[in-house]
């Protein structure tokens, strides 16, 4: 028998920008570090929001094990062509415009990664060269497997504004689901994903935040070549497991209230909505005569001012839901909420990260979309059983959803039995993806061994 110790693998995690993004990479790391892996989370300079950095530290001093590494991008630069105004998207546009660089920075690491797994705006910059060197680097997606298989198909594929796209194993996407940036193939973010999508190929394999049970249909056709030929392995490792303790404080307000009593209102790290749709939904919870935790936030990126609350919203709203409501402005720790008893469903804008931590804990789903992926995580959160969707409702901002159509959605969600009993079944597939022999964990231990052995 061979003695010869094993040596553990020398990981490097690669995040992008924004914590959509940062979050996954850090659940990942922390998967990775729990599995005999010796982890360097590469830190992207300068971060854009205090979320981030916050999150960072936090992360850092819970996981003593994991070594940091900064990596300075490139400045952001105002787009020539598409007058992009979003800091979001021109950070991602620096992440990937620096990617070259961060080959020659993860060779600076000593010891040198064995593997990589990295944010998909790198992939232009790193999967050739890693490839060539012999380093197998995972594309980790970010997205639904079916929002995914869209951006894969952009290498190939004209989009045109409203009309539905057609990908091979998949019912078609419906047109209104698509962001309508991505009919305009001189729009920076649209050559900025196609572009990324084209090196796909040399990547070891494309680990996904998703899990069969949630998303058959897509995860099946990507696994089949069916979406695209050439993809290399993909592997959907999902619901990536929460660390704990990220910053955010309890809600001791929550441990009041009664079980599944309280809607969750949230949208996400970065939503930014008109103050009169403020107003509106504000009017459908308060006749909705339900309980609630509101997250409110105002600006685009957290260093931003705020508007003051009681310019947002009347003396009535405050007088009337005092007994019921909590509204907070700050960054909460939203997997902490998502796992108190007393939350018994979430009005969210689909982010991806939001629709799989609810999957985690069975919280029945009330979505509507603001941007980007989000309709298309919508259709999945519906087809799966985790929730409904008014798509009437359009993309937050496209109308203003008035109150008493909120109220009756939110009444719709918190008591339908048929959904709780399919978003409890949701749960429970969650939890055994995660189980020896679940899908996700048979997949995590296949990239785990495969890594290894390199
Ligand atoms: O006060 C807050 C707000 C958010 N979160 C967490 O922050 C993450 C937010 O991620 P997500 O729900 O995916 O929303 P976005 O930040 O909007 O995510 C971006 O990135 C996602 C993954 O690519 C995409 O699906 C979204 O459309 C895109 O907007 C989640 O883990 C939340 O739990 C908190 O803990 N506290």
């Amino acid at each position: 028998m061979d003695s010869t110790p094993t040596r553990p693998a020398q990981v490097a995690v690669c995040p992008s920008a924004g914590i959509g993004h940062l979050t996954p990479f850090l659940r990942l790391a922390s998967m990775l570090t729990s599995n005999s892996c010796s982890v360097t989370l590469i830190i992207i300079r300068p971060t854009l929001s205090f979320a981030e950095a916050n999150q960072i530290n936090t992360f850092l001093s819970t996981h003593p094990h994991i070594t940091a590494s900064e990596f300075h991008i490139l400045p952001c630069e105002p787009s020539s062509n598409s007058n992009i105004q979003d800091p979001f998207l021109l950070q991602y546009d620096a992440v990937s415009r620096s990617a070259h660089l961060l080959v020659h920075h993860l060779a600076t690491l000593s010891p040198p990664p064995s593997a990589v797994f990295s944010d998909l705006m790198f992939a232009s910059g790193i999967n050739k060269p890693l490839y060539d060197l012999g380093i197998p680097n995972y594309n980790v997606i970010t997205s639904s497997a079916r929002f995914f298989s869209f951006m894969t198909s952009l290498t190939h594929l004209r989009v045109t504004r409203g009309d539905d796209v057609v990908i091979p194993g998949l019912a078609p996407i419906v047109g209104d689901d698509i962001p309508p940036i991505f009919s305009n193939t001189d729009h920076m973010f649209t050559r900025l994903i196609e572009t990324s999508c084209r090196y796909l190929q040399d990547a070891k394999g494309i680990v996904l935040n998703s899990f069969d049970f949630f998303e058959p249909e897509s995860i099946s056709a990507l696994q089949n070549g069916k979406v695209l030929a050439g993809l290399p392995s993909v592997f959907p490792v999902g619901p990536f497991i929460p660390y704990g303790s990220i910053n955010g404080d309890n809600i001791p307000w929550l441990d009041n209230q009664p079980s599944k009593s309280v809607v969750y209102v949230s949208f996400g790290s970065k939503t930014v909505m008109s103050k009169d749709q403020i107003r509106e939904i504000g009017d459908g919870l308060e006749r909705s005569g339900l309980r609630f935790l509101w997250v409110i936030k105002t600006t685009v990126v957290d260093k931003e001012d705020k508007e003051e609350l009681r310019d947002l919203l009347s003396e009535a709203f405050f007088e009337n839901t005092k007994e019921r409501g909590l509204i907070l402005r700050e960054w909460v720790n939203q997997e902490k909420i998502l796992a108190h008893p007393a939350i018994g469903g979430f009005l969210t804008h689909c982010g991806w990260n939001s629709v799989m931590e609810a999957a985690q804990r069975g919280i029945p789903l009330l979505a509507w979309p603001l941007h980007g992926d989000q309709r298309v995580n919508a259709g999945e959160v519906e087809k799966a059983g985790l929730g409904i969707w008014e798509r009437s409702w359009g993309w937050i901002g496209e109308r203003l959803v008035k109150g008493d159509e909120i109220a009756m959605k939110i009444q719709e969600m918190m008591t339908s039995e048929k959904l709780r009993a399919s978003a409890t079944r949701v749960w429970d597939e969650a939890t055994k993806a995660w189980e020896k022999n679940g899908s996700s964990r048979k997949m995590f231990e296949t990239i785990i061994g495969d890594k290894v052995s390199t």
